[in-house]
């Protein structure tokens, strides 16, 4: 198999990749009609797989797991995620047979061995779903004709999935159909149903390509998403401990921080987050903000190049190939991080006090965010699927970091994610050491302390003017006025 972006014209990529349709809420009003009495399989009950299910039951739908005979004989925590939860499991000889869609939620480097196990069990006319275009654009799978290829992929980690639709709301999601495999013409119809059971309709939905998913997504994981906030606690914290910081209160500050600044993202964009600053510390914030900008562009930039020409997923596949060696030995290396091993303190720390602390880490998010939406947008993909995959998503996988720090972020994430994560980390980390070498505890651990609000006037109107008028508050603002379900969760 050959990547499938890769064999395309460049005016087909172009195409693909600028696939973008915001879709109103009236295009839903059908629900999960299109599925109601289907049978919806789904193979793997990890992240994706428990939680998805679990919404699409409580919208109304049949669902039931078809798990590794492995997994069952063993009763592994994905036998265990299922049947605990009341779902019907079964072996791929028992449920493929039955399933009108299977949906392939298993891990990125398994899905070849997996949809060539399944496919010929697959009944004619049956509809195969995915939730990452991986498989499909990076290695090129091809799937038999008579098989509908849709894509419902959520720009959220899979416990937030679930935990967005138990407050009544839901998470931005991206639908798509495959162009070479809809032979019926329903794949669109079920793609629409599929997200209106996960709760994605709540939140805004992208009538978007297997190409522009997995392109944008694969950068968002890789760099504003997860390796900047990995990295930014990695740093925010040695920098505290060097500068005699107490290690429970940094810790506590870093793991709940980025939660509650981001939150403030969620709500109302870069501007928000910054207005939460006093004047004298959102200057600081800002200025910190632009030279992380200089700093870290190349980066940005090398990893959306690598996404698009395929070098990434090549090196990745690599990594598959050699039993996930890196992959692993990096995810140790990150348990010995002294963030990881330094539990947060047992320690008040306001609302409040967490933007006032932390002016370095809102000063990151803020680069982070625009960096990524910037070459995203850049390379093709449109602002609202930049917006979800940049800003949107930040405060969902914050807050996996709030429950049990990197490791909760790399356990929640998919694989591909983490793997991403870290080579985004290990270039960043010495990218930053003479920027963190100017650093001091006035922007992270102890705040200005300042006995004044007053700032240059000129300085402050320029600085509101460009936090208010960067392309991501233009776009945020629009979508974020259609998530009038959103809840409040700190
Ligand atoms: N994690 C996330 O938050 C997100 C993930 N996605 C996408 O969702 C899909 C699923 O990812 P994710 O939920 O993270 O996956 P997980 O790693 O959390 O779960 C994988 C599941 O698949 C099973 N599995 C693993 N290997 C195989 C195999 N060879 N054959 C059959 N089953 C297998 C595992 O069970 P067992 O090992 O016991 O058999 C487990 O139940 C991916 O395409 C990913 O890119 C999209 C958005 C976000
Ligand atoms: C959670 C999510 O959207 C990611 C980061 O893309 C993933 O886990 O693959
Ligand atoms: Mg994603
Ligand atoms: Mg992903």
């Amino acid at each position: 198999m050959a990547n499938y972006f890769n064999t395309l014209p460049l005016r087909e990529q172009l195409a693909q990749l600028a696939q973008c349709e915001f879709m109103d809420a009236s295009e839903f009003t059908d629900g999960v009609n299109a599925l109601k009495g289907k049978k919806l399989v789904i193979v793997g009950c990890g992240a994706q797989g428990l939680n998805q299910g679990l919404n699409l039951r409580d919208s109304g739908l049949d669902v039931s797991y078809t798990l590794r005979d492995s997994a069952i004989a063993e009763r592994r925590q994905s036998f265990l995620n299922a049947s605990e939860n009341g779902f019907t499991v079964g072996t791929y000889q028992e449920l493929i047979p039955t399933a009108d869609v299977v949906l392939n939620l298993t891990p990125d480097k398994q899905h070849t061995a997996v949809v060539n196990a399944i496919m010929p069990l697959m009944k004619h006319g049956s509809t195969l779903a995915y939730s990452h275009g991986f498989n499909i654009v990076e290695e090129g799978m091809q799937v038999r004709e008579d098989i509908t290829v849709i894509m419902v992929a959520p720009k959220c980690p899979g416990s937030e999935v679930r935990e967005e639709y138990k407050r009544g709301f839901g998470v931005p999601t991206l639908i798509a159909v495959h162009p070479e495999n809809d032979p019926q013409g329903h794949g669109l119809a079920q793609a629409k149903a599929y997200a209106a059971g996960t709760g994605g309709d709540r939140a805004g939905v992208l009538k978007s390509s297997f190409i522009a998913e997995v392109k944008s997504d694969l950068m968002g994981e890789q760099t504003i998403l997860c390796g900047m906030l990995q990295t930014g606690s990695i740093l925010c914290f040695d920098k505290m401990i060097e500068k005699g910081i107490d290690a429970g209160y940094a810790s506590k500050l870093i793991q709940f921080g980025w939660e509650v600044i981001t939150e403030a993202l969620k709500y109302g964009g870069v501007t928000n987050m910054l207005d939460r600053l006093s004047n004298p510390a959102k200057v600081k914030a800002f200025e910190l903000s632009e030279e992380l900008k200089v700093i870290m562009r190349p980066l940005y930039n090398k990893h959306q190049d690598d996404i698009i020409d395929g070098t990434f997923s090549r090196v990745m596949m690599e990594d598959w190939a050699n039993d996930d060696a890196n992959l692993l030995k990096w995810r140790a290396e990150t348990a010995e991080t002294n963030f990881e091993k330094t539990p947060a303190g047992d320690v008040e720390i306001s609302e409040q006090e967490f933007f006032d602390n932390g002016i370095l880490m809102v000063a990151m998010v803020k680069a982070g965010v625009e960096l990524a939406f910037e070459t995203m947008t850049a390379a093709g993909i449109i602002e609202e699927s930049a917006y979800y995959e940049s800003l949107h998503e930040t405060p969902l996988i914050a807050n996996t970091i709030a429950r049990k720090k990197l490791f909760e972020m790399n356990r929640t994430i998919s694989d591909t994610a983490e793997y991403g994560c870290y080579l985004y980390n290990h270039a960043c980390l010495p990218l930053l050491a003479d920027f963190m070498k100017n650093i001091d505890t006035d922007v992270i651990g102890k705040g200005l302390g300042e006995q004044s609000n007053q700032v240059d006037n000129k300085a402050l109107i320029e600085i509101n003017t460009a936090l208010r008028e960067h392309p991501v508050e233009i776009v945020g603002a629009k979508l974020r006025g259609y998530m009038s379900a959103m809840k409040k969760i700190v």
